[in-house]
C-alpha cells in the first residue's frame, strides 16, 4: 500500500475548496476511462464539506449524468427520517445536482438491519454481474471509484466502531450493527474488505473534536497497532486525508 497523502489546510473552508477540486478531477478521470463515476458517501459533516460542488464552476462542469451514488453506512430508519444519511445527502447535495434518481442507491426501507444489509449486498452483486460496478483483481470485492469517509471523534468510520466485531468482518460486503454507540443504534455498514478495495479514498476530517483520533491515526505511534477503526483504512488505491488546522492540533 502506498503511504497516504496528508493534506493540511488552515480552515474548514479551504478543505471544502480542495475537496471539490479533488472530486471534480476524479470525476473527469474516471468518466473518461470507464464512462461512469461510482461515488460512495458517508453521512455526518462530510455532506456539508462537499458544499462547493453545487456551486460554479463544478455545478455545470461536472457530468453528473455519469455519477452513481452509494452509501458507506446507513441508519435503519425511514428514508425521510432526520437521522437518515440518504436524507442528509439529498437535502444537502443530491437535490442540487443533476444525478438521476435511478443512479442513486439508498437502502431499502421497512427491513430489519440484517435484511437491509443482505439486500444492499445483493444489489451490489447484481451491479457487479451486469458490469455497472467493477471488481478488484486483488480482492474480488467491488472496486468503487471514490469513497468519501468521515471520522467520528472516537475514530469510527462508516458504522465500524471500536469494540464492535463488525470491524473484523472478512467475507461480507455489507454488515449490520444493532448496538451502535452513536445513535441511532441500528445501522448497516460497508465492511473493511469492501472499503479497502476502492480506487480512491478521501478521509475528510475537520474540527477539534477529531484531533485526538487524528493523532492516533497519523502521529508517531500510528504503526503500533489498530486500536481505532480509522487505522484499518488502507485501500489498494490511493488514500488522501483532508484535514483542517483544528483536526491536526494534537499532531506535532
Ligand atoms: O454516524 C456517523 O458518523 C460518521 C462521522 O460523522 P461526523 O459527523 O463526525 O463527520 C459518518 O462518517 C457516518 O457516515 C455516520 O453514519
Amino acid at each position: 500500500m502506498a503511504p497516504p497523502n496528508v493534506l493540511k489546510f488552515e480552515t474548514e473552508e479551504q478543505v471544502a475548496v480542495a475537496l471539490a477540486n479533488y472530486i471534480a478531477d476524479l470525476s473527469a478521470k474516471f468518466i473518461a476511462a470507464n464512462g461512469s463515476f461510482s461515488v460512495v458517501l458517508s453521512g455526518g459533516t462530510l455532506i456539508d464539506t462537499m458544499r462547493k460542488l453545487v456551486e460554479p464552476p463544478y455545478i455545470s462542469s461536472i457530468d453528473w449524468s455519469k455519477w452513481l451514488i452509494f452509501y458507506l453506512d446507513e441508519r435503519v430508519v425511514p428514508l425521510d427520517h432526520p437521522d437518515c444519511n440518504h436524507k442528509l445527502a439529498v437535502d444537502g447535495f443530491l437535490s442540487k445536482v443533476a444525478i438521476r434518481d435511478s443512479n442513486i442507491y439508498p437502502i431499502k426501507e421497512g427491513l430489519s438491519p440484517e435484511e437491509a444489509a443482505d439486500e444492499y449486498e445483493q444489489r451490489l452483486k447484481h451491479l457487479v454481474a451486469n458490469k455497472t460496478l467493477r471488481t478488484s483483481a486483488i480482492t474480488g470485492f467491488p472496486k468503487f471509484d471514490l469513497m468519501l469517509l468521515g471520522m467520528g471523534p472516537d475514530g469510527h468510520v462508516a458504522s465500524l466502531f471500536c469494540w464492535h466485531f463488525q470491524r473484523f468482518e472478512k467475507e461480507k460486503w455489507v454488515t449490520f450493527i444493532l448496538d451502535s454507540p452513536k445513535p441511532p443504534s441500528e445501522r448497516i455498514t460497508f465492511t473493511f474488505p469492501l472499503i479497502n478495495s476502492a480506487s480512491e479514498i478521501a478521509m475528510v476530517v475537520t474540527g477539534e473534536d477529531a484531533a485526538d483520533a487524528v493523532k492516533v491515526a497519523l502521529g508517531p505511534h500510528a504503526l503500533y497497532g489498530y486500536p481505532l477503526p480509522v487505522q484499518k483504512v488502507s485501500p489498494e488505491g490511493e488514500l488522501t486525508w483532508f484535514l483542517d488546522k483544528a483536526a491536526t492540533s494534537q499532531l506535532k
